[in-house]
């Protein structure tokens, strides 16, 4: 079973205080767009999780091959709640890598969403969209937005989903990292930020939902924000340079993704997306460019036998 799942940039991302379970209340908007990973599911006689870079063919570092992929965790969990009910049995997970690792993107939550619906197919379990979004909370809170994809609020973690409706193509420029930063560490960077001194919090999420019907780039641009992008460039201080060369080069929004470091350029459309992108190819801020557009659909099943 082939399953093609999209990355996700959050919109707008507000983090309310440390829970005693070590967890942030969040209030998002999540965005998929059109950079994917494909999950290959085959039956097998043991079971392996195997990564392999979509551009290239070669290794992903920064990927667990073992038992803490994610992708695994994920066929995992399924057997063990549905074995009684379908011909559950060993997998063999080829992950066909495009989402940028450690990025903010949700890559490997994007990962554990394909598994799901690959081993679901694979397995004849008949599950409903609603008990696979429950498997898919236990296993992050970012996990059910890659089955749903498109654009949606996230309360509670980010994990309790109501969809947006907003079908205007938005045209985006990524600027990738040379390394990535971890999720807990930026979360736990905010929570030092405010300790020493509340850092300024993004407007209320209603601001970006009111103009996200409107379609308009400038006025979705404009709305964009993260209460994380502080840590993240506390953490990384020459993001501050990719997001200023970003707006030099015309994009009309710009917010760090998630927990960072992938930057996010809203352009007014396609051509200027182009343009966005070499100036900031050659600006020297940042690894990689990538132009993307969203809303994009969630894991949807490719191929099969
Ligand atoms: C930053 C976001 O990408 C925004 O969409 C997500 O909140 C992160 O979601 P995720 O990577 O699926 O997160 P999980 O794997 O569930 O959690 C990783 C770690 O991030 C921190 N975390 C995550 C989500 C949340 N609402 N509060 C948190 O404090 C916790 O330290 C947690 O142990
Ligand atoms: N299938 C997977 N793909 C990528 N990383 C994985 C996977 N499974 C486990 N991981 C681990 O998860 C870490 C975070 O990777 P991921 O690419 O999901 O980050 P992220 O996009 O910043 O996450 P998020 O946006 O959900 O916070 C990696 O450093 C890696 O150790």
């Amino acid at each position: 079973m082939r399953v093609r799942v999209p990355a996700k940039v959050n919109l707008h991302l507000s983090v309310g205080d440390l829970r005693p379970d070590g967890y942030h209340d969040l209030v998002t908007v999540f965005h998929a767009v059109d950079v994917f990973d494909e999950v290959v599911v085959s039956a097998a006689p043991r079971s392996s999780v195997r990564t392999v870079d979509g551009a290239g063919g070669g290794a992903v570092p920064g990927v667990p091959a073992g038992p803490r992929n994610l992708a695994g965790a994920a066929a995992r969990l399924l057997a063990k709640e549905c074995g009684r009910s379908g011909s559950t049995g060993p997998v063999a997970i080829e992950i066909i890598k495009n989402i940028p690792v450690a990025g903010g993107m949700a890559g490997g939550s994007a990962d554990a969403a394909a598994a799901l619906v690959g081993c679901a197919a694979l397995w004849g379990l008949d599950l409903t969209r609603d008990q696979l979004a429950e498997f898919a909370r236990r296993l992050g809170a970012d996990v059910p937005f890659a089955l749903t994809g498109g654009t949606a609020v996230g309360t509670g973690r980010g994990d309790l989903l109501s969809p947006v409706l907003a079908r205007t193509p938005l045209h985006w420029v990524l600027a990738v990292a040379g390394e990535g930063l971890s999720t807990p560490e930026v979360f736990a960077e905010l929570d030092r930020l405010r300790a020493a001194g509340d850092p300024p919090r993004v407007a209320p999420v209603q601001e970006i939902l009111a103009a996200l019907p409107s379609g308009d780039p400038v006025r979705i641009g404009a709305a964009l924000g993260n209460d994380l992008q502080a840590a993240a460039v506390s953490l990384r201080p020459e993001l501050r340079r990719t997001l200023r060369a970003g707006r030099a080069a015309g994009a009309v929004g710009s917010v760090v993704s998630g927990s960072g470091p992938t930057c996010a350029f809203l352009c007014p459309g396609p051509d200027a997306a182009a343009d966005v992108a070499a100036e900031l190819a050659g600006s020297g801020t940042c690894r990689a460019v990538r132009i993307a557009s969203g809303p994009a659909p969630g894991a949807r099943l490719v191929g099969s036998g």
